[in-house]
């Protein structure tokens, strides 16, 4: 299916191919109100960072279109097609990959097997023999090629035990993880909140490789300089319901705060 983006929310201008869709999302927790009916839309080949403040409704949201929780009502279309995720394998088989912040990944494990971990590739046995065994060599050819695709120069052997990586470098692995199988949307959960600046910037530049390569990239951030630096659009949540969508070109950052806040509201 494809959708034009709405030039209000400034997506790139022309025809877009839309890849995920939300319509009134609904989820409460007791009485608590998580999400009071939100959409969202996610386009190919777009970053678009969901910003809010703490209890807006961020966590819920992603979870909601990832399968982690179930709304209470509301629906989900993935390339056109209505989807119903029940757990999280359910988005992962369609295509949703998620980076959570607390990543992943298996420290003692080396950076192929965590890229293949749960998804590993066996080849036939010597001889032709009926048991398959491992294909250790080959998912490290892959990986290597995964890593290198998103432009991570710093990893040099895929053999390496995660726990001897930086910060940024354990994140890179997660998304290349994401990137290498995700296929579709990638969904960052403040990737770069346990990092330093240089870390930051890689990840930032991963997350241009993933649009570059036409996936569409959800970020959630708290981090103002970093959602304007690489979004094209931006998701404002607020008290549970989506306030409006703007761009960086559109919106300063004030601005984006003030309507997270309340105290600037969107016209129309
Ligand atoms: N499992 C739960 N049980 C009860 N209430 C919940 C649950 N999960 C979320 N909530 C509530 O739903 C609302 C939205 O929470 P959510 O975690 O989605 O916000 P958020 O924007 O991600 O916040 P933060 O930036 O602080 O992580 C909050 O009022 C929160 O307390």
């Amino acid at each position: 299916m494809t959708a034009v983006a709405p030039d209000s929310t400034g997506a790139a201008g022309g025809t877009q191919q839309q890849i995920l869709s939300a319509r009134g999302l609904i989820k409460t927790f007791g009485r608590v109100v998580g999400l009071d009916g939100v959409d969202l839309d996610l386009y190919r080949g777009e970053v678009l960072a969901i910003i809010g403040d703490n209890g807006a409704g961020k966590s819920t949201l992603i979870k909601c279109l990832t399968g982690a929780l179930v709304p209470d009502a509301g629906t989900l279309e993935l390339d056109g097609k209505r989807v119903h995720f029940q757990r999280p394998q359910d988005a992962r088989d369609a295509g949703i990959e998620t980076v959570y912040q607390q990543l992943a990944v298996i420290p003692a494990l080396d950076i192929a097997s965590n890229l293949y971990l749960a998804r590993e590739e066996r080849r036939a046995g010597p001889l032709g023999s009926v048991l398959r065994m491992l294909d250790k060599k080959g998912m490290r050819e892959r990986a290597g090629k995964a890593v290198q695709e998103l432009g991570i120069q710093t990893i040099q052997n895929m053999g390496q035990a995660v726990e001897t990586l930086s910060g940024g470098q354990r994140q890179a692995v997660a998304v290349s993880r994401a990137a290498a199988f995700g296929g579709k949307v990638v969904v960052l959960d403040e990737p770069t909140a346990a990092l330093g600046v240089k870390e930051s910037n890689q990840v930032l530049e991963m997350v241009k490789s993933l649009r570059a390569k036409g996936l569409g990239v959800i970020l959630i951030s708290h981090n103002m300089p970093q959602v304007w630096e690489v979004a094209d659009r931006i998701h404002i949540q607020r008290l549970g319901g989506r306030a409006g969508v703007i761009t960086p070109q559109s919106h300063s950052m004030t601005d984006g705060v003030g309507i997270m806040t309340g105290a600037m509201k969107l016209e129309g």
